[in-house]
């Protein structure tokens, strides 16, 4: 299971953030990957752990003014990208476009969805990974799993009708083994989550336990 840490705008330290994935992936062998506002990219990444952007633009090079241009990310140390997200959503041209642009460093793709017909029109544009999201349990307590484990196997489903290739990964309120456990078992390859670490007094000790189960 991939545990992938969207630090959002929330007011953590982006560092220790990373630092304490980067120390838990070290011990337990999980791949934890963490995406930090575009601006602290290469600071996470030069702690060493694994460096997601949270959005890259649909654009080349160019006069791109307020842009977040795919190559950028690439050369502050992002190894992949968060795409439409439920709080950044984005045009289905633009999702394409995003996707093409990401190739071209060879960043690693998640594109988010909020449903399974979502997840399937996602997939069919040929991301790396799927990520369905309910919006209404972003930042909750419940995990997604706990909370409509049939959301994340009905994408589970469609994502492989489309194209069995591309991961099915889910979020929304996941904080513990447990939920990464559930989410495994409903058919998912990884997590995606914010609050349970971004928010935690701790985040090293939730990251031990995220990833308990793996
Ligand atoms: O939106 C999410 C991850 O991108 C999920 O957020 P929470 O983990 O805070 O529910």
């Amino acid at each position: 299971m991939f545990v992938l840490v969207n630090l959002k705008a929330y007011p953590c330290d982006p560092v220790a953030v990373a630092e304490a994935a980067r120390d838990v992936a070290d011990e337990s062998g999980a791949r934890i990957a963490v995406a930090p506002q575009a601006a602290h990219l290469a600071a996470v990444a030069d702690t060493g752990v694994e460096t997601w952007a949270q959005h890259v633009s649909p654009v080349e090079h160019g006069s791109h003014t307020g842009s977040t241009l795919a190559e950028a990310v690439a050369d502050a140390g992002a190894v992949g990208t968060l795409l439409n997200h439920s709080e950044n959503r984005i045009k289905l041209a633009d999702i394409d476009g995003s996707l093409v642009a990401a190739d071209r460093p060879g960043l690693e793709t998640v594109v988010c969805a909020n449903n399974p017909d979502q997840a399937a029109a996602a997939a069919a544009l040929g991301p790396d990974a799927v990520a369905v999201e309910p919006p209404e349990l972003i930042g909750g307590d419940v995990s997604v799993a706990s909370a409509d484990p049939a959301i994340v196997e009905d994408s589970a489903a469609a994502v492989a009708a489309v194209d069995d290739d591309v991961d099915l990964f889910c979020g929304a309120g996941v904080s513990s083994g447990e939920d990464v456990s559930a989410a495994a078992d409903l058919g998912a390859s990884g997590v995606l989550l914010a609050s349970g670490v971004a928010k935690a007094d701790d985040p090293r000790a939730v990251l031990r336990d995220l990833v308990s189960g793996i």
